[in-house]
């Protein structure tokens, strides 16, 4: 069986600089695959790349047997392709319930058009609870979104990429930022995400990755040196040379 996603000699520059350096890498269908990295090696540009965010130069996206290259942000979240956002793009002013029924009526498009308004609204607001009761924000439902502690609103993003209903997952450093007790919230969320979505994920928390990842891939300047098992990528000698050193061992 052909992987979700086969991503085929992936390439971007900024100028002269080459950022995504003929990336090839399979994600398979229900894995969690984390790509890790020196600061600067690329990880962002190539989840942006994934996404549609930011162009690719050249290469191959093969998501379900179709070619996305040429597909929009919202053409690939349409087909369930979707990226966690930062939490800039939550709207601070509106409750934690209406982000959430936002991002289900961005999905749902249409078809919430046949119903009255109020049964309407009623629906959104139905879906948007089970997301936040999915990332145990259900309690959090009226309250601003910005007035929420950095790892809930971290948590809010997540139901707010789940309100899309990703097959596949792209979340880039969900744990940048929280406190150990926030972070715990959040890798036991991603790992309730196991199987029943695939995820994509970056994350410089060595801890948190290697509790969660199925496989792992490392990107060195662009490119990637190895891709495995959590094992195996601890105990591969150029990923312990060119990124994890010994604190890994
Ligand atoms: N829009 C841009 N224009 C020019 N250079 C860029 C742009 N975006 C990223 N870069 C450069 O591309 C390289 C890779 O950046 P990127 O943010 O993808 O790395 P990263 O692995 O995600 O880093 P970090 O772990 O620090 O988040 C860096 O050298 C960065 O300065």
């Amino acid at each position: 069986m052909s992987a979700l996603l086969q991503i085929r000699n992936l390439c971007k520059s900024y100028g002269a600089l080459k950022v995504t350096d003929a990336v090839t890498l399979d994600i398979e269908e229900g894995e969690l695959h984390a790509i890790i990295g020196p600061n600067g090696a690329g990880k962002t540009t190539l989840i942006s790349q994934l996404s549609g965010q930011n162009p690719s130069d050249s290469g191959q996206l093969v998501y379900q047997g179709q070619d996305i290259m040429r597909l929009s942000m919202a053409e690939r979240v349409g087909r369930g392709l979707a990226r966690s956002f930062q939490i800039t793009s939550l709207l601070p002013g509106f409750t934690v319930l209406e982000n959430v029924a936002m991002a289900v009526q961005a999905r749902s498009g249409s078809s919430f058009r046949f119903f009255a308004r109020a049964a309407n609204e009623d629906e959104l607001n139905r879906e948007a609870m089970i997301c936040l009761r999915r990332v145990k924000l259900a309690d959090r439902a009226e309250r601003l979104a910005g007035s929420l502690s950095h790892g809930e609103q971290r948590q809010l993003e997540i139901a707010v990429a789940l309100a899309t209903e990703p097959q596949l997952l792209l979340l880039d450093e969900p744990l940048a930022g929280t406190g150990h007790e926030e972070s715990a919230v959040l890798v036991e969320l991603m790992r309730g995400m196991k199987r029943r979505h695939t995820v994509v994920l970056i994350e410089h928390d060595m801890e948190a990755v290697f509790a969660l990842a199925d496989r792992l891939s490392v990107l060195v300047y662009g490119r990637i040196i190895a891709t495995g098992t959590p094992e195996e990528i601890r105990n591969n000698p150029e990923v312990r040379a060119a990124y994890l050193g010994e604190e890994a061992a």
